[in-house]
């Protein structure tokens, strides 16, 4: 039973008021995925949220007591939960959009990160670049409906650190790693100084997160650029080091994105069987890694992930831009293997998950067209259902938020009230004829934008919209 129902047959004193005043109501349709096969589509609910926890779901309404806040959805207009970005680089948002294409050509991944990305991660040795760009890189997220996130850095400490000071500020629930990078440097002035440099900068970032101000939506992130970008010493200190702490640090990586890349990976470490192995043999291919991309790993690779407990981050957007490849995800999901979105800027051009849904719906047809096309029985294309868990649910398991995903009691409330009403923008005429939670929902993703997300929430704050409704 809900305190609430408790608290109402209190006389209205200041004490109870008081009690009172800590909940929201939320009323309206609700959209959620239940796992990667099942979602719910409730017409009306009332959720009951205190101090940013679900606290009952029920069918009934609830009047709210003077102090409350409560919403209700208007006609077109729906709650889900807010969308998990399990993948991106905070430090290349001035590049959004941009500078793949040059004259022309396409840049492909190698090329692209020492002409283009590494001389823009570079500027933020100076820490007013950081105090310029993080900043509104968190607010747009939020913005796009992004509750929670996994941030890349750079290579510099003091700059992430500020990253994570704006992430708190904002509300938002974060991952953020200073990455590691101690070889190869194809742009010269970008690359740490040695191995036990880079490892000694991440234990302080760590220790900054969770020691100084700690904020439990907000936890720091290993985070080794690549294989190929990593010496040995490099690879063997970050894969001790997670293990270390208590709770054990999360690992965010690159695999598999690129064929040169995969290529020249094998060749520095010949001893390894396949790219996976690399990680396997530093111990960071583990439960708690979030592995982008992987649009060319083998059936042996997928078993092996698995069976690690590791999971993807799919960038659907990043792959077809930078002419990378197409990841088997209808396949991962099939193996059990955790997935979720990312949208990987500035490989990505768009800070939003929903342009993550329609590019991973339409690599996912690609690549079952191009699969007949070989004649190979190739698995369905990802449904709407499969979708909406990765952009949500997926997304939170691959971060291993159990409390965080979809609307449940215990949960934490990171929602968004999105609206597919024309007044909100919506192309599409007659909003009036989608009774149909399914179609709503179909309308929103592949025909919305960020102005259809009217309000965010994270673990009960508002952080975009008004807070009354
Ligand atoms: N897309 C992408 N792939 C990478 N592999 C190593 N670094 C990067 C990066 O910054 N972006
Ligand atoms: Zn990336």
């Amino acid at each position: 039973m809900s305190s609430r129902l408790v608290i109402m047959h209190l006389p209205p004193s200041t004490t109870s008021r008081l009690t009172i005043s800590l909940l929201k109501i939320y009323r309206g349709p609700i959209i959620h995925s239940m796992s990667h096969s099942a979602a719910e589509f409730c017409k009306i609910v009332t959720i009951i949220v205190s101090h940013g926890i679900i606290e009952e779901i029920r069918d009934s309404d609830l009047e709210p007591c003077p102090g409350d806040t409560k919403i209700v959805a208007k006609e077109g207009e729906f709650l889900m939960p807010g969308f998990v970005d399990t993948h991106t680089h905070a430090c290349q948002f001035s590049n959004l959009g941009i500078v793949i294409h040059d004259s022309g050509e396409g840049h492909e991944l190698l090329d692209w990160l020492s002409k283009v990305t590494f001389p823009t991660e570079e500027k933020f040795s100076d820490i007013n670049v950081a105090k310029k760009v993080y900043a509104a890189v968190v607010k747009n997220l939020l913005a796009f409906g992004t509750t929670t996130c996994c941030y890349y850095g750079t290579l510099h400490l003091d700059a992430t650190k500020i990253l994570v000071d704006e992430v708190k500020k904002s509300g938002q629930r974060a991952f953020v790693g200073k990455c590691n990078m101690d070889k190869n440097a194809t742009y010269p002035a970008y690359v740490e100084k040695d191995a036990a440099t880079s490892i000694d900068e991440t234990k302080k970032l760590i220790e900054y997160i969770r020691s100084v101000n700690p904020d439990t939506k907000v936890d720091a992130i290993i985070t080794p650029r690549f294989a190929l970008s990593c010496s040995t010493d490099l690879l063997t200190g970050l894969g001790k080091l997670a293990g270390k702490y208590s709770p054990p640090v999360r690992i965010q990586t690159h695999i598999s994105e690129n064929k040169a890349e995969i290529r020249q990976t094998l060749a520095q470490f010949p001893e390894c069987q396949s790219y996976s192995a690399v990680y396997d043999k530093f111990g960071l291919l583990r439960e708690g890694t979030i592995l982008a991309h992987g649009c060319w790993l083998d059936d042996e690779e997928l078993k092996l992930i698995q069976s690690r407990k590791s999971c993807i981050s799919h960038c659907p957007t990043s792959n077809l831009n930078l002419r990378s490849g197409i990841a088997r995800v209808s396949e991962m999901l099939h193996r059990n293997i955790e997935v979720g979105l990312g949208t990987d800027v500035s490989g990505g051009f768009a800070p939003s998950i929903l342009t993550e849904i329609r590019h991973a719906n339409m690599a996912s047809k690609a690549l079952e067209l191009s699969l007949l096309q070989s004649s190979v029985v190739p698995r369905p294309s990802l449904s709407i259902k499969q979708l909406l868990y990765l952009a949500t649910l997926g997304g939170a398991k691959v971060c291993g938020l159990g409390k965080v995903g979809n609307f449940k009691k215990g949960n934490y409330f990171d929602a968004l009230l999105v609206s597919v009403r024309a007044d909100a923008g919506n192309p599409a005429v007659w909003w009036e004829d989608l009774e149909d939670l399914e179609k709503r929902l179909e309308r929103f993703f592949f025909c919305g934008n960020e102005r259809n997300i009217k309000k965010v929430w994270v673990q009960g704050n508002c952080v975009k919209g008004e807070a009354n409704y």
